[in-house]
């Protein structure tokens, strides 16, 4: 038998997201997995939270019966440390400020880009062969940062967003119906903000399409809380998601280390025929993707309906501006 050499998972950010992430990876033994952090300061006190958190998941390895190594690593906010990116298969950027009730996840944009900037840089010094997930936000204009800063091939960078949005709104239909999930096949896309687009062209329960299932009011009622089903979380908590967050990540993760070829909404690049299908272009934006080894490896052609047609053009275009925000401000 060849030696199996498990794959290696970077994360970027050990925070909530972060640390579920990394959580989830061990429990499933998908990789090995290296954390990176800024140290953190308490009263006086320096913690180096990273390598706690590193050490408490390798022990719940243990005590679950897992075979993954977990490390954490300190690094600076100038980019210093970041060596141990090297060989990683993937490499998840979850590193950023997350919102506080009252904030739009625009609002995070110039602080998290600059934190981002200096990541990709690292990234492509010394992970060049790595898929990169992206995370933090405005994921959407981030993801576009991180694919222009890196220089990588398009399919070598990715943001997750639509699996999380997909499920959400799979949760409020399952709620609704008291029907098991995996009977439930919907997808979300668009940008991962107030416009994105659940495509009720192509959503049903067991064969039959959401619009029979519901009243239009009803249906109404859930795409407006899975619209706002981050927000609704952070003015809950205080913080944004991460459990939810973190799986929809593992998902992608494991989707790539298995070479899936799994169908899946991701924010990706559009380019050539796929922005001429979607009247998109120059912009990361969610949309099936199929994932596999390689990133995302196609874009899946859906036809919309004239209303999706509407709101996903309006999606693109509050992305569009982000982005643009970025290009003036110069911070890509
Ligand atoms: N795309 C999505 O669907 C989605 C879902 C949930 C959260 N998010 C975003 O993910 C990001 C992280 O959320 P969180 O809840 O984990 O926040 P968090 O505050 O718990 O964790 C963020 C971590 O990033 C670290 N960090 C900050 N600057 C850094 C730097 N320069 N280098 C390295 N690490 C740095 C912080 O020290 C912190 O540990 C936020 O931007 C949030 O909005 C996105
Ligand atoms: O809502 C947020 O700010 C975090 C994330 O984008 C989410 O949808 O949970």
């Amino acid at each position: 038998m060849a030696d199996y050499k498990r794959p290696t998972v970077s994360i970027v950010g050990a925070g909530n997201v972060g640390e579920h992430v990394a959580n989830l990876i061990a429990i499933k033994e998908l990789a090995n997995v290296r954390l990176f952090d800024l140290p953190k300061k308490l009263d006086d006190k320096t913690f180096e939270v990273v390598k706690g958190k590193a050490l408490d998941i390798k022990q719940m390895a243990a005590a679950i019966g897992v075979d993954v190594d977990i490390r954490g690593y300190n690094v600076t906010a100038d980019g210093q440390g970041y060596e141990p990116l090297k060989d990683s298969d993937i490499v998840v950027i979850t590193a950023g400020f997350p919102r506080r009730p009252g904030m739009s996840r625009d609002d995070l944009l110039t602080a998290n880009v600059n934190i981002i900037r200096v990541i990709a840089e690292r990234v492509a010094l010394y992970a060049p062969n790595a898929v990169v997930i992206v995370v933090s936000n405005p994921v959407d204009v981030l993801t576009y940062a991180a694919l222009k800063i890196t220089g990588f091939q398009k399919n070598k960078v990715i943001g997750m967003a639509g699996v999380l949005d997909t499920a959400r709104f799979k949760t409020f239909i399952s709620q609704e119906l008291k029907v098991s999930i995996s009977n439930i096949n919907c997808f979300v896309i668009g940008g991962h903000g107030d416009d994105m687009v659940p495509l009720l062209s192509v959503s049903n329960v067991g064969g039959t399409p959401l619009k029979e299932l519901f009243t239009k009011e009803k249906l109404e009622e859930l795409i407006n809380r899975t619209k706002f089903g981050g927000g609704e979380i952070v003015n809950l908590m205080g913080t944004s998601a991460y459990h939810a967050p973190g799986a929809s990540v593992v998902q992608m993760v494991e989707a790539i280390l298995k070479d899936k070829k799994a169908i899946m909404p991701c924010s990706v690049y559009l380019e050539g025929e796929d922005a001429r299908f979607y009247e998109a272009y120059d912009v990361c934006v969610g949309l099936p993707v199929k994932v596999g080894a390689h990133g995302w490896e196609e874009i899946i052609k859906i036809n919309l309906s004239e209303e999706e047609k509407q709101m996903w053009q309006k999606s693109v275009k509050s992305v569009k501006e982000g982005i643009e925000r970025i290009k003036e401000l110069k911070l890509i």
